[in-house]
């Protein structure tokens, strides 16, 4: 078999159009939703991402600050930060872009971030409501993997996902929201014994751990759907977790890296930030 490619880019310009239009409404009542980006220091990944993000808002129209810290700059610096945006009209959405040094809890910063302006779902009380399965912001990356899962048609209710990693920002979550669609969901991570035996149970794999060919074709089920969230540049190109070649000639779909998880990521973010502009305007988008 050859996997059909989740072409991730595509999907996430088709969901950008939706956007888009809701944008264009909230123009209409003067609105112009703000997102603000945070980043503490010259991580050259952090960069690329945030030079993504900020692009993606010019393209649509949204408003963007980015606030840039060196990499000495104290918690207290930081927080201040946090609560002159909280209270700034202009902005909707606060992002802080992790990791952190280490001299600055992460904790602290994500619970001074105002629950209404979490477009990334970090806060203890978003991550609660999600869990939960009430209404609210999603997840940026989580929800992109569910949004592209939607798209190929796939049933979940009774799938086994198989989620390797467990991380606050990816694996944790992904899970989560599966499990909300009636899945089937097993977390692996770094002390998980025979890995392997677990992964080739999936009918869905969803693997976030950030080390290049982790996952070969002997790890996979055949016909299974295979979701890449790893990014690693390995000489020089980017790469997932996933060893690509081989991995696809025994699945059903596979997402490619780059070009699949990671513009969803980015148009999710996009989607929080209107979703929290039209929430804190009380509007109709
Ligand atoms: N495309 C996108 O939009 C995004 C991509 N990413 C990428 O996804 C990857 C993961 O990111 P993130 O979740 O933040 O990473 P973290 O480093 O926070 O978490 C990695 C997870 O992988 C687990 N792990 C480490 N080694 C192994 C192993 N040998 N076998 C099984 N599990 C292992 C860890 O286990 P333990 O908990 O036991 O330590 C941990 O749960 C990175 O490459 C990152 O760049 C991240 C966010 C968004
Ligand atoms: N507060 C916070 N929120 C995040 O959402 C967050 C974060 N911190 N820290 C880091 C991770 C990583 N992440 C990515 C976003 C987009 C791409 C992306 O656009 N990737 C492109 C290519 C990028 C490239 O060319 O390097 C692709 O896969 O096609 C990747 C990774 C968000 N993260």
């Amino acid at each position: 078999m050859s996997a059909t490619i989740i072409d991730g880019k595509q999907l996430a310009q088709k969901k950008g159009e939706m956007i888009k239009t809701a944008l264009e409404r909230l123009k209409t009542q003067g609105i112009t939703p703000g997102l603000a980006v945070m980043l503490v220091g010259e991580d050259p990944a952090s960069e690329t991402y945030v030079r993504n993000k900020q692009r993606a808002c010019e393209r649509m129209g949204i408003h963007s600050r980015l606030i840039r810290l060196p990499t000495t700059a104290t918690e207290q610096h930081l927080l201040d930060h946090v609560v002159q945006l909280n209270e700034d009209p202009h902005i909707d959405g606060i992002l802080v872009q992790l990791p952190l040094p280490v001299h600055i809890s992460t904790e602290t910063v994500i619970r001074a971030i105002s629950p209404e302006k979490d477009v990334d779902c970090f806060h203890p009380l978003n991550v609660g409501k999600m869990i939960l399965g009430e209404t609210g912001f999603l997840p940026c990356t989580p929800h992109g993997i569910l949004v592209m899962l939607k798209e190929i048609g796939v049933t979940l209710s009774g799938k086994h996902v198989v989620v390797v990693g467990r991380s606050h920002i990816v694996g944790k979550p992904v899970g989560q929201l599966l499990l909300n669609e009636d899945a089937t969901v097993t977390y692996c991570h770094s002390r998980t014994e025979n890995l392997s035996s677990f992964t080739k149970q999936a009918d869905i794999l969803i693997v976030a751990v950030g080390r290049a060919n982790l996952i070969t074709e002997a790890d996979v089920k055949e016909g299974a759907i295979v979701i890449d969230v790893g990014m690693n540049r390995v000489n020089n190109k980017l790469v997932g977790d996933v060893e690509f070649a081989s991995v696809r000639d025994k699945a059903a779909f596979l997402t490619p890296v780059p070009g699949g998880v990671g513009p969803m990521t980015i148009t999710m973010l996009l989607e929080n930030t209107v979703y929290a502009a039209t929430k804190a305007r009380a509007v109709m988008a």
